[in-house]
């Protein structure tokens, strides 16, 4: 009930909204039932006055019916107007929020989460919750509102009356949604679930299907995504047969009241207290009146559905980010000296620190590389100088000022990364180098594109910069894909830059072309390099050589022979004892 609280606090500012739409819904249903009971009741006066040839007015009743039928025309109308209005603003707001609240949790604290299942959360859980508004607080302020009015109606026509049509629709609309709410409790969270865990296996299954052809596991998958389809289907049977039930139950209600009615009524007839146009108007009213409840059972059985829905977003909106922003951030740096003091970093529940006793200090507009096997901590020194982590002891300094003292976005716009894995989103390639710098002028992409020796590529396609890159830059090779990651470095034109191995599995030819472009791109820059292979180190001004993320020498690039040598060794004596 926690969630609903909050999820109340998200809805207010829409309460105008809710209040008005919930007004038109009212006056919907009031005219409905008015016109039913109306009909009724002008149906059977002008056949008693003609059985009778008596003349009566029927004027006043046909203008009623006439007057209630364009009422709840216009009210519905109205009513579903302001109301989807409402919930689509709200959904909308509610995706802004999510977001915001995701983004600074990325990269570290979302590395728990598949991308599907996160897809799954912005998505179909959002837009579970606006089964809240229009099928949860809607109907059960129009229900709440609606039984008061229709049981002071019955009351001025008697006592009895009053308290049958109050009992079957409090049992209507109060019991059977207590007891589809229990019912869709466990579905409806299991629903959020298998609908998460289906996404992620379709968006995996996609992704990774050479693969899966490849070693013969597509049908693994198949089969997996097919018993995932089949809890779904199973729980959603469940519940759609559980509705039929209540929809069969209310309906069972308004016939039971209907016939307690007549048993009151008749007797009130035969008394001469009550006239026979008022029976049949009375009896029309009463089996109207249960459209009031009739949503409510459905809305009730959602409700676990969207409580679920709440709690997995809750779940990732109240996580703390790995690195939390100083609530008196230092001004932006202005010096782009790099000082690693001391720093020891192990990542959540490993047994041994990635980075332990680091030391290194880069003056600005210098260069140095960071040398070492697969896993010896070379990415890490760039997760915690990009703030994505923070340090467990030592700190990191730029500008003389330790970086967990800046704003991390302060910080980050005066670092550009090329790195062995740049991520190429689903649009054009101007787009792409635009993240960058969204101003950057046409003239200004095409000579970052120059520097990085991949513009006359582009000229040369169909549609040039608006060629579009495909999902992942599917339509790139690797090498152009890292010339556009240069393209943007520059673009960013930041003084700090980070290359992460970027000549990684290119050709000799290819990896000359981008060294020359990265040569122009860190003239005046403090550069950091990452690279496990020592070959080509001749530009750099100092070298740190990291063997399981502890300092294994430090110098000049003539360092680097002896102690690689040195990292090599135990590994060589390992092979040899097997
Ligand atoms: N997000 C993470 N969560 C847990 N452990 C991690 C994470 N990232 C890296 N590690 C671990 O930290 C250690 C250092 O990894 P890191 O990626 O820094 O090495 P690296 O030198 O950059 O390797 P490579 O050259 O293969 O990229 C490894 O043991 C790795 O398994």
């Amino acid at each position: 009930m926690n969630e609903l609280r909050r999820l109340w606090q998200l809805f207010r500012p829409y309460r105008v909204w809710m209040l008005v739409g919930t007004l038109a819904a009212i006056l919907t249903l009031l005219a409905n039932v008015t016109l039913i009971a109306a009909a009724g009741w002008f149906l059977t006066a002008m056949a008693a006055a003609g059985a009778a040839g008596v003349a009566m007015n029927y004027f006043t009743p046909a203008a009623l019916i006439r007057g209630s039928a364009m009422i709840r025309t216009a009210g519905r109308y109205g009513e579903r107007l302001v109301n989807h209005e409402a919930t689509f603003r709200l959904i909308a707001s509610l995706r802004v929020w999510f977001y915001q609240h995701l983004e600074p949790l990325a990269p570290a604290r979302l590395q728990q989460y598949h991308s599907g299942d996160l897809l799954s959360r912005i998505r179909a859980d959002i837009d579970a919750l606006d089964n809240l508004y229009v099928r949860v607080l809607v109907p059960v302020a129009v229900a709440n509102v609606s039984i008061v009015l229709f049981t002071i109606f019955l009351l001025f026509y008697h006592p009895l009356l009053a308290l049958s049509g109050l009992t079957f629709l409090v049992l209507a609309g109060v019991g059977l949604p207590i007891w589809s709410q229990a019912r869709g409790l466990v579905p409806g969270r299991r629903i959020a679930e298998d609908e998460a865990a289906l996404r992620t296996a379709v968006i995996d299954g996609v992704q990774g299907l050479a693969e899966l052809t490849l070693y013969g596991a597509a049908e693994r998958q198949a089969q997996h995504i097919d018993s995932l389809s089949r809890r779904l289907i199973a729980d959603q049977t469940r519940l759609s047969s559980d509705h039929g039930l209540t929809q069969a139950a209310v309906g069972l209600c308004a016939s039971l009241s209907l016939w307690v009615l007549l048993w009151i009524a008749i007797p009130l007839v035969d008394d001469g207290r009550l006239m026979p146009p008022q029976l049949a108007m009375l009896a029309l009213f009463t089996l109207a009146s249960f459209e009031a409840v009739a949503p409510l059972p459905q809305a009730f059985q959602m409700l676990g559905r969207t409580l679920a829905a709440a709690h997995r977003l809750f779940a990732i909106v109240d996580t703390e980010p790995a690195v939390a922003e100083p609530s008196t951030p230092s001004p932006r740096p202005e010096r782009f000296d790099i000082e690693f003091a001391d720093v020891r970093f192990s990542y959540p529940d490993t047994p041994r620190p990635a980075v332990s006793g680091i030391r290194l200090q880069v003056p600005q507009g210098t260069r140095a590389a960071v040398i070492g096997a697969t896993g010896s901590g070379k990415s890490t020194l760039f997760n915690l100088l990009l703030r994505f982590w923070a340090p467990d002891s030592g700190s990191i300094r730029v500008g003389g000022h330790d970086i967990l003292d800046f704003h991390g976005d302060d910080l980050r716009r005066h670092i550009a990364v090329v790195s062995q894995h740049t991520h190429l989103f689903d649009a054009t390639i101007r787009e792409n180098l635009l993240i960058a710098n969204p101003d950057a002028p046409q003239a200004a992409i095409e000579a970052a594109c120059r520097v990085a020796q991949i513009h006359d590529f582009i000229a040369e396609l169909p549609e040039g910069y608006d060629t579009w890159v495909g999902e992942t830059g599917v339509r790139l090779s690797g090498g152009q894909g890292r010339r556009i990651a240069v393209a943007r470095a520059l673009l960013k034109d930041a003084p700090i830059l980070l290359l992460d191995e970027p000549t990684e599995g290119l050709d000799a030819a290819t990896e000359r072309d981008l060294m020359q472009a990265l040569d122009t791109l860190m003239v005046g820059r403090t550069v950091l390099l990452i690279t496990h292979r020592p070959a080509g180190l001749d530009w750099v001004d100092q070298v740190l050589v990291l063997d399981q993320g502890r300092e294994l020498a430090r110098g000049d690039v003539s360092v680097v022979p002896q102690a690689m040598q040195a990292a090599l060794l135990p590994l060589r004596a390992e092979a040899e004892t097997r």
